[in-house]
């Protein structure tokens, strides 16, 4: 092969129809995918790690800027047009057949790797909400992932917002998340009901003395009454009252008002 077949064609030859079970929603454009590709910075002679390549588009994208690919797809039947590809980039792509959610990525993988994804929403949270619980400083260099562009709103939300709530502090709290572009529902096939926007995370320190467990449970108690002032919604958790009193930080407001900084604070006082 001396040029790669256009993936319509690729998709065509192995019989890819989308798998609407799958959450399969193919990307074919290839500027659009280069765009994609660069968020995560200069990709040459960088690992990354791609979860869901279904027929390759994105993967093509990152071995043209140079990366090392590896990549998981469940769905069996793209694994021949993804061999197709790696002959064309020889020892630049490893393609594994499985669920994302169980594998063990950073058994993968000898140093850090960009993650690049465009999942199934439902996956795409699990793995993100998974990937910032764990532990700290992540076995990942970036995060570069598309969600619906309501669940990348969340993600990005500040205080004070309709959208923040429990995935903006996780998200924010010991990483730098940001909505690098937002992608127009016409550009997948077949397009999904909503627009989609892609995500880019970059880890940073933890802060001193947090423990996620408690600023989980200060968030879950605060947003799970969002509309309640916080001497209601906080009053199940043991010492968030005094905590807030010794911050300063006034009962009668309500969770949406707390920004990051407060929710950590308050995690670090209560141990
Ligand atoms: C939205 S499609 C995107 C495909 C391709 N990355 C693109 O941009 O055109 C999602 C892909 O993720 C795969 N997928 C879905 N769930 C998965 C899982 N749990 N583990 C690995 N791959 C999965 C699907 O088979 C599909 O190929």
């Amino acid at each position: 092969m001396t040029e790669l077949p256009p993936l319509r064609e690729v998709i065509k030859k192995h019989g890819l129809s989308a798998s609407k079970a799958l959450g399969q929603n193919f990307l074919f454009d290839h500027q659009l995918l280069a765009r994609i590709a660069k968020v995560p910075g200069d990709l040459a002679g960088a690992e990354v790690f791609e979860v869901g390549p279904g027929p390759g588009g994105l993967t093509r994208a990152l071995l043209e800027g140079g990366a090392s690919v590896t990549a998981v797809e469940r769905d069996r039947r793209c694994i021949p047009a993804l061999a197709e590809l790696g002959e064309f980039f020889p020892g630049k792509l490893e393609v594994i057949e499985g669920d994302a959610l169980e594998v063990d990525a950073p058994a993968l993988f000898a140093g850090k790797p960009h993650v690049v994804a465009n999942l199934p929403y439902n996956v795409g949270t699990a793995l993100l909400i998974g990937w910032l619980s764990a532990e700290w400083k992540p076995w990942w260099a970036s995060l570069t992932l598309m969600f619906q562009k309501e669940v990348a709103e969340r993600i990005v939300a500040q205080a004070g917002s309709e959208a923040y709530g429990r995935l903006a502090v996780l998200a924010q709290w010991r990483s730098t998340p940001r909505i690098a572009m937002t992608v127009h529902r016409s550009a997948f096939t077949p397009p999904p009901k909503v627009m989609s926007a892609v995500v880019h995370i970059v880890p940073t320190e933890a802060p001193e003395g947090v423990k996620l467990k408690t600023l989980e449970a200060l968030t879950a108690a605060a947003f799970g009454q969002r509309r309640k002032m916080l001497r209601q919604s906080l009053r199940g958790v043991p010492g968030a009252l005094a905590a807030m009193e010794q911050l300063g930080i006034e009962s009668s407001r309500r969770a949406e008002t707390v920004s990051v900084a407060e929710f950590v604070s308050l995690a670090r006082v209560l141990g």
